[in-house]
């Protein structure tokens, strides 16, 4: 077996004893039986990993099928793939790419520990780039003279810099205000242009190609707006992070800091692409914060499967969906500065695999990526929690925790922190009602990740533990998760429609097309 010849899930033996473990126990597998029966359940069901702590056992998961899922993890050469990767095999078959995001967070090779022959070359890139885009924040940073940083980027070359920047603020300069532009909807740069002075603002395109649409056209209109203000000094003001260097420059723009193909939109946030968080919190969290990621890389390469935390989330994951046939995944972080995270992690998994075949392009008979949404806590418990404990679907809940506060407000920690506990207890022991209204079924299924303090490394590794999970689900479909040729037709219809909203022409359109277009005209 090896990275290209690996059997698919529902082909193996383990496949079919998991139907079997489902039909006898697993369907009916209640939590509270679980933890009645077993004492040791939630360190039987706990992992340790690089700055997380995962409560696994409110899953619908007993020994038996845990064992049957690390079969399939084995039977299906999860292992080998993830090694490949880490070898630098060009897994990304459709583009002919190699996937290696876990460069970008790799040391410096030492002599005690050098750098193999395979990644030695790309390994000294990404340091001289990493020092030189450092070095560049740390200039930035310096500088009083600007005063606000305007990120222009979509996907990934937005929600993870975002994200980030906004879980890291307590790690941030005040002196700098930061703004991410992402919508080719002309209302979210026009309301901010007013609030900018020209001299006193760094435009950043950020765009792996230098050619989306929404990035180009925002671009445009800053530039536009930068010259009609008097600016000229473009070396100053713009940057571009990108791996098309030759486009930045035809746009006029000098200061540039690239990245590599091997590296997806998705994966980016650790490249040059994550100027942005560099600007707000420095090069020594930056540096953390590539760490804590690396940390958990290495956790992922080495630990083994029964410790292996992307692993058993990622197998978890395939458990629910493929045989309980949960359909959504409920993303809970308890904690304001990870608002983003919910908004990210859609990227991440439902880009990566949502997909519908396998990577020899056969079609899949079983279903893959579930639908990722939630809020940060305790707003969601507001909102839609009526549904998570009530509603006829089962959603596993993912909550993610931080035991130490960063601020000072009393009381306020103490009851964010029991709230998300209570949440997942509720969720899991129910309460009978036979009245009916007041009826929660409970057996509803959570995992609960907890951190010690949210910090640059803290939040790295976290970030570095989702992507794994993915490629792990990713990897049991047998899919390529690192394509995303699912977002190419609308943008090329799009195209197509946006002279007609000019001309009128509505020649060869399906009727509804056709009658909107003339409404909108
Ligand atoms: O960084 P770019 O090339 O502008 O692409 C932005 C985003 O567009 C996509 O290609 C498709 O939505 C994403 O994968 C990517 O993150």
């Amino acid at each position: 077996m090896d990275a290209f010849h690996r059997p698919r899930c529902d082909t193996v033996p383990a496949w079919a004893q998991l139907q079997a473990q489902y039909a006898a126990t697993g369907a009916a597998l209640d939590l509270r039986q679980a933890f009645a029966a077993e004492p040791g359940r939630f360190a039987a069901f706990s992992q340790d990993a690089p700055y997380v702590f995962a409560d696994l056992s409110k899953n619908r998961i007993d020994a038996a099928t845990q064992n049957l899922l690390f079969d399939l993890a084995r039977q299906t050469g999860v292992e080998v793939h993830r090694d490949a990767m880490f070898a630098g095999a060009k897994i990304n078959t459709t583009e002919d790419r190699a996937v290696m995001h876990f460069l970008l967070r790799k040391s410096a090779p030492t002599q005690a520990a050098p750098a193999s022959a395979a990644i030695k070359n790309e390994l000294a890139e990404v340091h001289a780039t990493l020092d030189a885009m450092l070095a560049f924040a740390e200039t930035i940073r310096a500088d009083s003279g600007i005063t606000d940083v305007v990120n222009i980027g979509i996907g990934g070359s937005d929600l993870g810099p975002l994200m980030a920047t906004l879980a890291l603020d307590a790690f941030a300069t005040p002196s700098k205000r930061m703004h991410f532009v992402s919508n080719v909807d002309g209302h979210e740069l026009a309301a901010l242009l007013p609030r900018l002075q020209v001299g006193s603002t760094l435009f950043l395109i950020a765009s792996k190609t230098f050619t989306t649409t929404e990035t180009m056209t925002n671009a445009r209109s800053a530039k536009a707006w930068f010259e009609a203000q008097g600016g000229t000094d473009t070396a100053r003001h713009f940057a571009a992070l990108t791996t098309n260097v030759a486009a930045a420059k035809d746009f006029g723009i000098s200061t540039t800091f690239g990245f590599w193909d091997w590296v997806g939109g998705r994966y980016s946030m650790w490249s040059a692409i994550g100027l942005p968080v560099a600007i707000a919190i420095g090069a020594a969290n930056f540096r953390d914060f590539l760490a804590g990621a690396e940390a958990m890389d290495e956790h992922f390469r080495s630990a083994p499967l029964e410790q292996n935390l992307p692993i058993r989330l990622g197998l978890l994951d395939v458990w629910y969906r493929n045989f309980h046939g949960f359909s959504s995944r409920s993303i809970a972080p308890y904690h304001s500065a990870l608002r983003r995270l919910p908004a990210y992690l859609q990227q991440l998994e439902m880009e990566s695999n949502g997909k519908q075949v396998d990577m020899q392009g056969q079609a899949l008979p079983f279903d893959t990526c579930p639908v990722l949404w939630g809020e940060a806590g305790t707003n969601g418990q507001h909102a839609y929690f009526q549904m998570l404990h009530q509603g006829t679907d089962v959603v596993p809940v993912e909550f993610i925790a931080v035991k130490k506060a960063r601020h000072s407000l009393a009381g306020h920690h103490n009851t964010l922190l029991a709230n998300v506990v209570a949440q997942a207890q509720a969720l899991m022991v129910g309460k009978v009602d036979a009245g009916g209204h007041r009826n929660f079924p409970g057996n509803r299924p959570s995992t609960f990740l907890l951190l010690d303090d949210l910090t640059p490394a803290s939040f790295g590794a976290l970030i570095a533990l989702q992507e794994h999970r993915v490629f792990v689900s990713g990897a049991l479909w047998g899919i390529n998760s690192f394509d995303q040729w699912g977002v190419e037709l609308g943008k090329v219809l799009a195209k197509d429609i946006e002279p007609r909203l000019q001309s009128g022409d509505v020649t060869g359109l399906d009727g509804s097309t056709a009658g909107l277009l003339n409404r909108l005209r």
